[in-house]
């Protein structure tokens, strides 16, 4: 579009505003006010400029409005954006009007040369500087009361912000759409598009708006999905870490960060699809990157990648930015694990670059050892379904089952712990010791519990302060949770084992306890946030603008029985000044005026007279209002700075609270749930006594069957047979659920369990297309085969559920028996196979470390009967046409599977020679004819009419007929 068409487009909707009904036509009014509001507020800027005839138009049309109207929606728009947006959006019916022309919009890249620069009127010009520099963010430019979008952004903000787009004088021959969201309620615009996955730049006005001349503008803030602290952006039990990535040419690299902790992890892993899984392990919402050959894989195509100049992870910047963040001491550390300074470098640098503060909360960096790490990969991430379901349900999860955490920083805790097995054993012994400990005793438990959900998110509470945004709301909260750790420390006293006290940090305690009103407000600015008894000057103030009239009327008093005028009066008016009224009707009275009373007006009745003290008083009241906010502001500042001094403890205090959280609900899930403590072993044997499904076992409504787990190295690869809907998944998930349990510290659904210290858990359960990459459910089992087979090691747990089902028989069947013949012999990981190729079992007898075993079934009357026991020894047969019936399938299709099985049966034992068509006859209703007759009773009977009697009747025949059928 260009400005010819803008200025038809502003014309039409003069001509609509001057029509009877404009004051109805909500949306056309609402627009106008939109602008008039951006109009008012941009008017020294856009006037400044030769070529603002757009704004002239504006101020020309709004004048049509009836201003009663205007005014409405000019407040519904500051007070209620939503709504008003809202309202707008079902009256339009659709939100192409709402951005009408500017669909299809695209600014061309040549807006951003330095020749379009040149020719840019000076607010453009500044606004195009900066926005080449964050080309791929969306910039809330702002603009007086308004944050404004341009070009590409104004559209793209329409769209998904359901804005209304307007559009000024074109640049060089191109449009410049614009959009506009009032300031105030920039933050739930903000939380929207961060949602939606965008980036997005803060550019602020950093001069004096009132002064003459263009107002200075910078960017102030970056949001990106990987660097959120507030708390608005982020979801309350997980994180939305951050993780860069880098390789040298023997090792990748991931490094972690949640921005709104402080954690700090770095993985170093020795081979790429290890790397792969790290990433899915950590889930990130955001992975920054140098080298784009690194993320080039269609399984990280689901993150936001950003891409960052090299200098982030080359050169000499990223050790200078980790010696910058923690110092020398921190570097040699580094020093023994150079490999580790690139991507923990990056970090810290696109943080700087985000935030535009260095960052003081960050922790000093976990480095992942190799050796404790356990890969999941992202198949057993999804199979096992920690965090959603594999049909995308989160409610029935691992994690959201078994999340028993009091608090925000224990359940995200627990959800790290999740993502991160380990196979350090000292950790988990000490793990386990604390939720034995915690086991120990249920009452002083529960009181923790109680305790502990009263915590608020001290975590988060660290980083907000570390990166300048905290409230006072953020202090008070803090001030109240070190309230509470005393009480903890004193409940640590009714457990048999010493449990290391926490810090109550009681100097900041104290500090914030004398300076802190009891309840906070959101913002500074709306006061009320120090105590005055915290500040004498403060007290004084307050004082006086509490207790003014208090204190006139007691001057006044005072003054009366001084000068003798009864009828004086001491006054303050609607301009705050303060004075001494006395009526000049009685000249005794203007006799007995004293020496110190300056006059200061005269009326036709009195004569108004001014003190040093009430003058002196008036000053205090008027510049009480400001002064009062001022040291409010100071104070609090400085109690932010001494916090900030004190950030590494209050942090280490979150931490020990996290991990206190997680032990207790640990124990509580035990408790509630008959769990185990597991015991270790680094000898590969997974030896479960009456295991069960930690998840299953709580959703369903009947009983769970436990069953036995026994796995070494000479029975390493376990071949499970058994109908369909036996329970061999479950059987498979549960095992691995438990291994995976005891890694995390907690204790096991099972009556006893030893566990190996596995390296890896990797899966391959059901068959799935993958269309997002492509892939056919063929091609997705055999990638997921192939990088099992390849990174499986003696010290893994496979699950590998009916491999080679999407191709023909006898493919499939030499498949898995190569895959099967590959891990017992090759790989000697402990795996857990199931199939229904019971070819597959006769692996047993040539194999020494291969086991078979069958999940047992009951068939009788052609009905079938799931015992959902797991039994040595391979399965008589598959039961197959028992389910399809079970299932509902038709009866005479039953019936051609049933003769073709026997054909199939007699060709494999050589007796036939090909299959054929068989002719089944419609098969007859099974119902027999007694049961028809008692349904046809049972339909017929008038059950309002009938007597008891009757009814009994009834029932004896019902039964009589079902007792005769044969
Ligand atoms: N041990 C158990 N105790 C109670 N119910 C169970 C048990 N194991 C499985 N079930 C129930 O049986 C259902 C089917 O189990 P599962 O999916 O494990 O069977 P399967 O043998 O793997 O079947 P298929 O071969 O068709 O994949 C489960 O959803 C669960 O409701």
């Amino acid at each position: 579009m260009n400005k010819k068409d803008n200025s038809s487009d502003l014309k039409e909707q003069e001509k609509k505003s001057n029509s009877k009904n404009q004051g109805q036509d909500f949306t056309q009014a609402f627009s106008f006010a939109e602008l008039l509001g951006k109009g008012y507020n941009l008017s020294s800027e856009l006037e400044q400029e030769s070529s603002s005839s757009d704004f002239e138009q504006i101020k020309k049309l709004t004048a049509h409005l009836d201003p009663q109207v205007l005014a409405q929606l000019q407040h519904n728009y500051d007070q209620d954006v939503e709504g008003a947006i809202a309202k707008l959006a079902g009256q339009t019916s659709n939100q192409d009007q709402i951005i009408s022309g500017f669909q299809s919009y695209s600014s061309p890249d040549f807006i951003y040369s330095d020749e379009s620069i040149a020719q840019a009127s000076p607010m453009l010009k500044q606004y195009l500087t900066i926005k080449r520099q964050h080309r791929d963010k969306v910039v809330f430019f702002r603009m007086g009361d308004f944050y404004e979008f341009f070009f590409d952004d104004a559209v793209l903000t329409a769209k998904e912000l359901s804005l209304a787009v307007s559009s000024r004088q074109a640049h060089m021959g191109v449009t410049v759409p614009m959009a506009g969201i009032p300031h105030h309620a920039y933050e739930a615009y903000a939380a929207k598009l961060v949602a939606k996955g965008y980036s997005i730049a803060i550019c602020e006005q950093t001069s004096d708006p009132k002064a003459k001349g263009l107002t200075e503008r910078d960017v102030v803030r970056i949001f990106t999905p990987g660097t959120l602290s507030e708390e608005s952006y982020l979801p309350a039990r997980d994180s939305k870490p951050l993780c860069a990535v880098y390789a040298d040419y023997k090792h990748y690299v991931v490094a972690l960060l949640d921005v709104s902790s402080g954690f700090v992890e770095v993985s170093g892993l020795d081979n790429y699809q290890d790397f792969l899984s790290r990433i899915q392990q950590y889930n990130p919402a955001e992975i920054i990157y140098t080298d784009a050959s690194l993320v080039d894989h269609p399984s990280l195509a689901k993150f936001h990648l950003t891409q960052v100049e090299e200098s982030y992870f080359k050169g000499r910047s990223p050790l200078d930015n980790i010696k910058a963040v923690y110092g020398a001491q921190q570097v040699e550390r580094f020093n023994a694990h150079r490999i580790f300074v690139p991507a923990t470098g990056a970090l810290i640098k696109y943080v700087q670059q985000t935030q535009m503060v260095t960052p003081s909360h960050l922790q000093i960096p976990h480095f992942a050892h190799e050796n404790d790490l356990v890969i999941l990969d992202s198949a057993s991430v999804h199979n096992l379904e920690l965090f959603a379901t594999t049909t995308g349900e989160k409610a029935s999860s691992f994690v959201e089952v078994l999340d028993t955490c009091s608090s925000t920083m224990g359940a995200r805790l627990f959800r790290r712990w999740v993502r991160q097995p380990t196979r350090n054993l000292a950790q988990l012994e000490q793990r386990l010791d604390y939720v034995e400990t915690f086991l120990g005793n249920d009452q002083a438990r529960n009181k923790l519990i109680t305790l502990l959900k009263s915590l608020g998110d001290i975590e988060r509470i660290v980083a907000r302060i570390s990166l300048g945004n905290a409230s006072p709301r953020d202090i008070g909260e803090l001030r109240n949770n070190l309230l509470i750790v005393p009480y903890i420390n004193g409940v640590f006293n009714e457990f048999n084992l010493p449990i290391q006290e926490l810090d109550e940090l009681s100097p900041l305690k104290d500090l914030l306890l004398a300076a802190l009103e009891d309840k906070q407000p959101m913002f500074l600015r709306d006061g009320g946030v120090i105590r005055s008894s915290f500040n004498a000057q403060l007290a004084d103030l307050r004082n006086v603008r509490e207790n003014v009239l208090d204190l006139l009327a007691n001057l006044e008093a005072q003054e009366k029985a001084r000068t003798g005028i009864e009828t004086l009066t001491v006054k303050l008016n609607n301009q705050n000044e303060m004075y001494i009224n006395v009526p000049s009707g009685n000249a005794s009275n203007l006799e007995k005026i004293p020496d110190n009373y300056i006059h200061k007006q005269s009326l036709k009745n009195a004569r108004r007279f001014v003190t040093p003290e009430l003058r002196d008083l008036e000053i205090k009241y008027s510049a009480s209002e400001l002064q009062i906010a001022q040291i409010e502001k100071d104070i609090f500042t400085s109690i932010l700075e001494a916090l900030k001094g004190e950030l590494k403890y209050i942090q280490n205090l979150a931490n020990q609270l996290a991990r206190l959280d997680v032990y207790v609900s640990f124990a509580q899930l035990a408790y509630t749930n008959n769990y185990v403590r597991p015991s270790f072993n680094q000898q590969s044997q997974l030896e479960i006594k009456q295991g069960r499904h930690p998840v299953i076992e709580k959703l369903l409504s009947t009983p769970f069957i436990a069953n036995d787990t026994n796995a070494s190295p000479t029975s390493s690869l376990q071949i499970i047979t058994g109908p369909n809907m036996g329970g061999k998944s479950t059987y498979m998930r549960q095992n691995a659920l438990i291994v995976l349990m005891a890694l995390i510290g907690s204790y096991v659904p099972a009556q006893s369990a030893n566990i190996p210290l596995v390296d890896k858990i990797l899966t391959r359960i059901g068959a799935s297309d993958d269309i997002s990459t492509g892939r056919s459910t063929f091609m997705v089992e055999m990638s997921e085969m192939a990088y099992i087979l390849d990174n499986a090691t003696e010290k893994s747990l496979l699950l590998i559920d009916e491999i080679g089902r999407g191709t023909s028989t006898f493919d499939g069947l030499s498949l898995a028996w190569g895959c099967a013949q590959y891990i017992a012999q090759e790989v000697k990981a402990l795996t857990f196979f199931s199939t229904h190729y019971f070819e597959l079992t006769s692996l047993a007898n040539s194999l020494a470390n291969v086991t078979n075993l069958s999940v047992a079934a009951i068939e009788y009357n052609e009905q079938i009967s799931f015992l959902h026991e797991i039994k040595p020894g391979t399965a008589s047969k598959s039961y197959g046409l028992a389910v399809a019936k079970l299932a509902g399938l038709p009866a005479q299709v039953l019936g051609i599977a049933s003769a073709q099985l026997k054909h199939l049966t007699s060709l494999q034992q050589g007796e036939s020679t090909s299959l054929e068509v068989v002719e089944v006859a419609p098969v007859q209703e099974s119902i027999a004819p007694e049961e028809k007759e008692a349904i046809a009773l049972l339909e017929q009977a008038n059950l309002n009419e009938l007597t008891p009697i009757a009814s009994l009747a009834l029932l004896e025949r019902v039964q009589m007929l079902l007792k005769k059928r044969k």
